[in-house]
C-alpha cells in the first residue's frame, strides 16, 4: 500500500558517525506508533529520516506518499517561535499544501483554521502574536496548525514535555482522532505511561531497535534494561559498519 513506510536496514550518520543504525521496520496505515528510549538514543534523528530531512548513508526509507503527505512537529527546542507573526497565521501556514505557495488563503480555510483553534481550545488567541503564549498554548496553536495540514502520516517530536495534564490530555484525544480517522501517527515519548495507554505499538530505540511491536510485549522490564544498558555502551566517536561483502 503507499500509506505504508517501510524502513529498510537504514542507517543514519552525522560526520560519518551512527546515530540510528540498521532500523528494519513498518509502519502500517493508520497505526499509533510510540518511538520511546533513552537520551542521543537516535529517536529525532529518525523522525528526521523518515520526513527526508536527513538522508541515510544506507539502507532506505520507502513508501509511495508525497512530501505534501506528512505533517510534522519538531522538538520545541527547534521551533522559533520569534516570527512576528499571529496565531492565526501560524495555523494558516498548515493550509499553504490547498493554497499553494503564493496563492491567497480563502475564506473556507480562515473557517477551518478558527475551528482547529475552537478544537484545541484556543478561540479568542486569533490574533495574538505568537511568541506572546505559554509553552502549553503555542503547542496547541501547531497541533490546529497540524490539523489544517490535513496529513496522512504525522511524526511528533516529544510533544508533551513541559506541558500540563490538562493539555497533555486534549491533545492525546486529537492523536486518538487521527487514529480513528485512519491516519499514521509515530510520536517520540518519554513517557512510559503515555505510551502504554495511548499507542497500540511501540518500537524502542538505543541507536538499533530494541524491540518493536505491540507495546505491551516491547515495554518489558527486560526490554527497557537492555536499552539502558545499550545506551550506556554507546560509542559516540563508532564508525559506521562496513557495508556487507
Ligand atoms: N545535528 C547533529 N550533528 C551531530 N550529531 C548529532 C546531531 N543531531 C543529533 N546528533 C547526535 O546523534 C545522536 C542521536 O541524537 P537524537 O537527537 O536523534 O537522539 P534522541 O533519541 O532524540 O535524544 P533525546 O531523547 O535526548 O531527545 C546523539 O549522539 C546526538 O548527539
Amino acid at each position: 500500500m503507499i500509506d505504508t513506510i517501510h524502513l529498510h536496514d537504514l542507517t543514519v550518520a552525522y560526520n560519518r558517525h551512527p546515530a540510528v543504525h540498521h532500523i528494519s521496520g513498518t509502519f502500517a496505515p493508520g497505526s499509533l506508533t510510540a518511538i520511546a528510549g533513552p537520551n542521543g538514543a537516535g529517536k529525532s534523528t529518525l523522525l528526521k529520516a523518515i520526513i527526508g530531512e536527513i538522508r541515510p548513508v544506507s539502507g532506505r526509507v520507502e513508501h509511495g506518499l508525497a512530501p505534501t503527505d506528512f505533517g510534522y512537529l519538531p522538538q520545541a527546542a527547534d521551533i522559533n517561535r520569534r516570527f512576528p507573526i499571529s496565531v492565526l497565521e501560524t495555523v494558516l501556514l498548515g493550509a499553504w499544501r490547498e493554497a499553494g505557495a503564493f496563492r491567497q488563503v480563502g475564506r473556507a480555510q480562515r473557517t477551518k483554521a478558527f475551528e482547529a483553534l475552537a478544537a484545541v481550545g484556543l478561540e479568542g488567541f486569533e490574533g495574538r502574536s505568537i511568541g506572546s503564549l505559554s509553552a502549553g498554548q503555542a503547542q496547541r496553536a501547531l497541533f490546529a496548525r497540524l490539523l489544517l495540514q490535513d496529513a496522512k502520516v504525522i511524526l511528533l517530536d516529544e510533544p508533551f514535555t513541559a506541558i500540563d495534564a490538562r493539555t497533555t490530555r486534549d491533545l492525546l484525544d486529537i492523536v486518538a482522532r487521527w487514529g480513528a480517522e485512519g491516519r499514521t501517527v509515530i510520536a517520540v515519548l518519554h513517557d512510559f505511561e503515555q505510551v502504554r495507554s495511548h499507542f497500540p505499538q511501540t518500537l524502542l530505540l538505543a541507536r538499533e531497535i530494541v524491540d518493536w511491536g505491540t507495546t505491551a510485549d516491547v515495554m518489558r522490564p527486560d526490554n527497557l534494561l537492555r536499552a539502558r544498558a545499550m545506551a550506556e555502551r554507546w560509542d559516540e566517536d563508532a564508525a559506521v559498519c562496513a557495508p556487507a561483502a
